[in-house]
């Protein structure tokens, strides 16, 4: 920071400002001098820096040309290369490219990718062929130092080398490439572009014709995204779900199947969903592609008139991709995959069911008795209910005992029947429904693992090799921040512990490798975090399964039980505020994120799954075994 030296100054629109140092006073007595930056784009900013790091955090040293060559102009390929390397240097260089539709940075071993949100020219075949020709290359000739930018395909092509490679380390080695960013950023259309890229890699032909096994894998896409996506604020067509995809392949290198895993899908949408969002894609597109026959088979009406699908009045999505065209699709991959008529027919009855139950409402009467109470249905709800039974294929009267009353065990072998309030039925209806559409879920993902694996018994088990996939979502910190946002975030926390420990151990493996003395540098640690959330007995999660599996527990009992056990730990916070809110916040790598603890006994325990009444339990059964012969009953 002396004088004359180009920085980083914090400040403007765009967060960091361009100047030099003008003056540097040091002052008296202390161990700090006041410098002051002349900015480029006019005025002085004054900063207090330290004299033994000579930096803070509003000040930075900019890289010059010279010291990497290429950040004047189109910004580092590999932000290593940078001497400075710090948030403006990163979000300078990162600009740079993307201003020239260079989304891609390397970052050592690991590749950022910025979204373009639009069609961008990085993958036409020419593209391809040449990372294709550049790994080939590189794969024979140990020598062969590569030139091409940073780019998906460099990272697919360097999993799949890795994989097949007979001679070098990692022989035969299956490899996992993780994908991680917040909503919108990217990931899922990232894996497409490494999944297509691996299939015509893998493909038996050796051409970017693809055979039936490669089309198939790519088709689950749509299969998956038409159950499992929908509107979000951020994201027209943002996963509601996590994945983990295996693209399988022979000892030769050919692709021979794949297999999906998909994890915590968010149940609740298809209950409820916020403004500016929508339920799940499927609704709007049988609505929209399905014929007038179908939906009248289906009693299904316009998405208006649907409780579960006009919560928020969003119909349409932005990107201004239609329902219609999506149905088209889904229909197509259907056929690719093989999916037979009925398993198809059944599948979409459930979803209209789903629907119909969300019209079923419950009106008290006050002055009945506990049994007839809610039984007496209104005009628009009794027909609605009769589409749910007649869609899943059982009485009207016992979805209505269903949703309105509940058998507990009163001693050894006496049963009282219960009834619920208003309110509670209406929770048993939501709860069925989404369980009804979770179980559907789960079968489609099923269905879709029997097409795409079935090429698998021609590979030998023992040369079964796979490149994994990770998809899931990332951090989220929203206004209210409920369970589903405390696992996601969760398994965030778990996932970069281990990039911590992938890129420090890599690096310092380099290090040794090149006999390099250095000293161990601080890295972000978050283990304790990670403990404070399940670290056995007073952990949030054992805490959580030890309050369900108490009888009478509640959600703010939990808040105190949690209060009461972790209250001083750097990673817990607590407010006056929260207290009486029942809140609990985690102070986790990405940030503070208060959750409200709202339904979450509940929604930890999956009361259906426990202690449904005889008919919940069967209608779990018949949907939870993820199977043909399950569904054929419907
Ligand atoms: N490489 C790309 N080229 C062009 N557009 C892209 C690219 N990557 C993403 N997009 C655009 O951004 C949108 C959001 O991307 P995507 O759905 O992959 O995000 P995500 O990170 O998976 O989000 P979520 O966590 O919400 O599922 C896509 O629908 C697409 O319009």
């Amino acid at each position: 920071m002396e004088e004359g030296v180009k920085v980083w100054a914090a400040g403007g629109p765009e967060l960091w400002r361009k100047g030099s140092v003008s003056k540097r006073v040091p002052e008296a007595g202390k161990k700090t001098a006041r410098i002051t930056v002349v900015l480029d784009e006019g005025g002085t900013a004054e900063f207090v820096v330290s004299d033994e790091q000579d930096e803070c955090a509003d000040v930075k040293l900019r890289n010059v040309a010279g010291q990497a060559s290429t950040l004047e102009g189109l910004g580092a390929e590999d932000l290593t290369s940078l001497t400075h390397l710090h948030e403006p240097t990163i979000l300078y260089s990162l600009n740079q490219r993307y201003q020239s539709d260079l989304i891609y940075t390397g970052v050592g071993p690991i590749l950022l990718a910025v979204n373009p949100f639009k069609r961008v020219q990085l993958y036409t075949d020419e593209i391809l062929a040449a990372y294709r020709q550049d790994g080939e290359r590189r794969h024979y000739d140990p020598e062969y130092d590569g030139t091409l930018a940073p780019h998906v395909y460099a990272i697919a092509d360097k999993a799949y080398r890795n994989m097949t490679a007979p001679s070098n380390e990692y022989e035969h080695r299956s490899q996992s490439i993780l994908v991680s960013g917040e909503s919108g950023a990217g990931k899922t259309e990232t894996c497409k572009i490494i999944v297509k890229y691996l299939a015509i890699l893998g493909s038996k032909t050796g051409s970017t014709e693809l055979g039936t096994i490669e089309q198939q894998v790519l088709e689950s896409n749509p299969i998956l995204e038409a159950f499992g996506n929908a509107r979000t604020v951020r994201n027209d067509n943002s996963s509601r779900f996590g994945k983990y995809i295996q693209i399988i392949f022979d000892g030769y290198g050919k692709l021979t199947g794949a297999q999906i895993k998909t994890f915590l899908l968010e149940k609740v949408r298809v209950v409820k969903h916020s403004a500016m969002e929508r339920n799940y894609h499927i609704f709007y597109m049988l609505a929209a592609g399905a014929s007038a026959e179908q939906r009248e088979s289906w009693a299904m009406g316009d998405l208006e008139g649907h409780q579960f699908t006009s919560q928020s009045g969003c119909y349409d999505r932005r990107d201004g991709v239609l329902d219609s065209d999506l149905y088209a699709e889904l229909i197509e991959a259907f056929s690719v995959m093989g999916f037979e008529e009925n398993g198809k027919a059944n599948i979409f009855r459930m979803v209209a069911a789903v629907l119909a139950l969300g019209d079923v409402d419950f009106v008290e009467r006050p002055d009945a008795g506990d049994e007839e109470r809610l039984t007496d249905l209104s005009e628009p709800s009794r027909p609605r209910l009769e589409a749910a039974a007649r869609l899943l294929d059982v009485s009207p009267e016992r979805i209505l005992t269903a949703l309105t009353s509940r058998k507990i065990n009163a001693g050894i072998s006496n049963q009282v029947t219960i009834y619920l309030t208003q309110e509670q039925s209406g929770h048993a209806r939501d709860a069925l429904a989404k369980a009804v559409y979770a179980a559907m879920f789960e079968w489609v993902v099923g269905r879709t693992n029997e097409c795409i694996e079935a090429k698998q018994a021609e590979a030998v088990s023992e040369d079964r090799i796979f490149i994994g996939l990770l998809d899931i979502f990332g951090f989220e910190i929203f206004t209210n921040n409920y369970f589903e946002q405390f696992l996601i975030n969760y398994a965030n926390e778990v996932l970069q512990q281990q990039f911590n420990n992938f890129v420090f151990r890599q690096e310092q493996e380099e290090y040794e490798r090149e006999k390099i003395e250095w000293n161990f540098i601080e890295f972000p640690d978050n283990k304790d975090c990670i403990e404070l959330i399940d670290k056995k007995p007073n952990g949030i999660i054992p805490t959580l399964d030890e309050q369900c599996l108490l009888g009478k527990s509640t959600d703010d009992r939990f808040a105190r039980e949690m209060y009461k056990k972790c209250e001083g730990h750097d990673r817990f916070q607590l407010a006056p505020k929260m207290r009486v809110e029942h809140k609990i916040c985690v102070r986790h790598y990405a940030g503070k994120v208060v959750y409200s603890t709202e339904g979450i006994v509940e929604k930890n325990r999956d009361t259906l799954q426990q202690e449904g009444t005889e008919f919940e339990r069967n209608i779990w059964r018949k949907f939870w075994e993820p199977s043909e012969r399950v569904l054929g009953r419907f």
